[in-house]
């Protein structure tokens, strides 16, 4: 991505001190014209390659990362719109504890499978199956710290963004998040050719930290409708804003349409770390964003609410960009 569109947030900012201000402003601006910026970020090298071992447990271990909440849980690969995507969640990934389960839940279903395969010895068959887990045991620590960098991350970005529109005296204003942690495997189209592998769509967080493994695909469109590809610094995010941010600022953050096109015969892995507010969170766009200018663009909501009728079959043949608005928006007052 270009220099306009990229942040170095220094380790040590601190709200108020020299930098800050500066900061809060281009973080806005990026926020409203394009949706999204670059943060420049170091990603441990390793952590791919784990990801990577995640990804090749076996279909049933992975079904079990089960979560009722919507575009929380293990999708798998093959369905019918998304044939090439497979991607896993870990609902408040920053608590160690939740890192613990869902190991845990995997090393129980190893446990399980290294006596079946003692039973009846094969060696080739036991290390094949068992590498891959006590490979992601060693990857608790590593997403654990991940995690809680993102998080801060994400916190000082939204702190920004409060400031930006001078709510910074009133933090009540802003929605409570947890981060959940997705991480995405989309296989390389057998055709070759490049392809649509990750559907068009708006993000339904409040927002998100997107790392990709080296493959670009990751797509952007403009406000003046044009499509472009993204290619952000290796280790670095992509902050995109997602459709809470819009509704919280009044329809001034812009949720960017995005999608994932790929081709070549590389698998392509990302993770996204995406700030999802706490259920029971009324999303409310806070009085200081509404003026003349500005009048109210959405009523206000529960986030379950939306989540559920934005992953509903109900919904499912509306445009992404359009649900909030369909969901949400203010019926016009007749004067
Ligand atoms: O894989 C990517 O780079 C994008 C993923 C994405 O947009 C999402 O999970 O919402
Ligand atoms: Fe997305």
């Amino acid at each position: 991505m270009g220099s306009e569109s990229q942040f170095q947030i220094p380790v040590n900012l601190r709200r108020g001190n020299g930098k800050w201000q500066g900061l809060c402003r281009r973080v806005r601006e990026a926020c409203e014209n394009y949706g999204c910026f670059e943060v420049v970020y170091y990603l441990r090298e390793e952590t791919f390659s784990l990801i990577r071992q995640l990804f090749n447990l076996p279909l049933e271990t992975k079904r079990k990362n089960i979560n009722p909440k919507p575009y929380h849980g293990y999708y798998e690969p093959g369905s019918e719109f998304l044939p090439f995507y497979e991607s896993f969640g870990l609902e408040d990934a920053s608590d160690c504890n939740s890192v613990k389960s869902f190991a845990q839940l995997m090393w129980t279903l190893l446990v399980v499978e290294i006596i079946t395969l003692l039973i009846c010895f094969d060696p080739s068959c036991f290390s094949r199956k068992t590498a891959p887990i006590l490979c992601f045991l060693a990857t608790s620590q590593t997403i654990n710290t991940l995690m809680k960098q993102l998080e801060e991350l994400s916190h000082v970005i939204g702190s920004m963004i409060v400031d930006s529109y001078g709510l910074g005296g009133k933090p009540e204003s802003f929605m409570t998040h947890y981060e959940l942690l997705r991480v995405m495997k989309y296989v390389a189209p057998p055709s070759g050719g490049y392809t649509t592998v990750g559907l068009l769509h708006t993000d339904k967080f409040s927002s998100a930290l997107l790392c990709e493994d080296g493959i670009s695909g990751l797509e952007i469109e403009t406000k003046d409708g044009q499509w472009v590809k993204l290619f952000p610094s290796p280790g670095s995010f992509v902050f995109i804003v997602g459709d809470l941010l819009t509704a919280w600022s009044n329809g001034r953050m812009h949720a960017v349409k995005h999608r994932v096109m790929m081709s070549g015969d590389k698998d392509r892995y990302s993770l996204g770390a995406f700030a999802v507010p706490v259920e029971g969170t009324i999303i409310k766009a806070p009085r200081e964003t509404v003026d003349e200018e500005h009048p109210q663009v959405f009523k206000d909501f529960d986030l379950m609410d939306f989540l559920n009728y934005a992953d509903s079959e109900e919904s499912m043949a509306i445009d992404s960009a359009k649900k909030l608005f369909i969901f949400a928006a203010q019926p016009k007052r007749v004067v």
